[in-house]
């Protein structure tokens, strides 16, 4: 059902060229396998503080739609959890399907999801920019939620009103006063989490992963607009749906996956 879509994404000129990362052996996006995980009672709860105000646009660029935040004060923070330092939010993004029946980056027992969502920190306590930190082992820090189909979220919908006006590569939109916390399960203190990497270029091994146990639910017609977008921009002759922005699953390397709840 997936290796479809797989090829598909594999298409995509993100996925063209040498790729591989020398040593890549802390790759992301993976399996969870869920009764291998770990649980570790010193994982901490969660503590995320996002202030809306912060929030500056929302463009399309050629891969998926990204939500920027002002990330030049410690206004959107994350740290607690598996985190030893303070955490920036940069922004959020989503990787879905063609369909509902595939499009997360993570799968739990091999269990699909039709979109996912990456919340992107760096570490505000170590580095000044991002720049530095997505080089770094300990720099960057990704909530990952998972989305079901289902009941409308009315949060989204502000989100997905604003998609019509960047559905071509690099356009961008001002988009204020968003709170992504309304994009979070109301449980946040039941993950996995593992040390990985950005599902694309750089791909640096960078990020410490927290995946959310619980998912959010989105409206069938919320996810067909995400649908509506495309990977190319105005001008060029031929336009491509932007679909399957998915990055394939890789090795777990003997990896472990540690766990909040037991
Ligand atoms: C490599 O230096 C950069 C500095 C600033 C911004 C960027 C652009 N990049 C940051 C990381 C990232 C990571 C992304 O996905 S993910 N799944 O978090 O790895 C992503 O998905 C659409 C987009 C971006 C945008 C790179
Ligand atoms: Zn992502």
């Amino acid at each position: 059902v997936r290796d479809a879509a797989e090829h598909v994404m594999k298409m995509h000129p993100m996925w063209q060229g040498p790729l591989a990362i020398p040593g890549g052996d802390r790759q992301s996006p993976i399996d969870i396998v869920v009764r291998k995980s770990i649980f570790d009672s010193e994982l901490k709860p969660l503590v995320s503080v996002y202030d809306p105000n912060t929030c500056q646009q929302i463009w399309n660029n050629g891969y998926s739609f990204l939500v920027e935040y002002d990330d030049t004060t410690d206004k959107s923070t994350l740290k607690g959890g598996p985190l030893q330092d303070n955490f920036r939010l940069c922004q959020f993004h989503f990787h879905w399907g063609e369909s509902n029946a595939w499009g997360s980056e993570h799968t739990l027992d091999r269990r699909l999801f039709p979109a996912e969502l990456h919340l992107v920190h760096w570490n505000s306590d170590k580095y000044s920019l991002f720049e530095e930190a997505v080089m770094e082992d300990n720099g960057l820090a990704v909530i990952g939620v998972f989305l079901k189909v289902g009941k409308r979220h009315e949060g989204l919908q502000k989100l997905v009103d604003a998609l019509p006006a960047i559905r071509h590569k690099g356009s961008v939109v001002e988009f204020t006063r968003f709170d992504p916390a309304c994009l979070l399960p109301s449980n946040i203190n039941d993950y996995w989490t593992y040390h990985g990497s950005l599902t694309t270029p750089p791909l640096t091994e960078s990020v410490t992963w927290i995946i959310m146990k619980h998912h959010i639910e989105v409206s069938h017609d919320q996810l067909a607009v995400f649908r509506s977008l495309l990977f190319t921009s105005a001008e060029e002759d031929v336009q491509k749906s932007m679909v399957n922005n998915f990055r394939v699953q890789q090795p777990l390397c003997g990896r472990a996956v540690r766990s909040s709840f037991s």
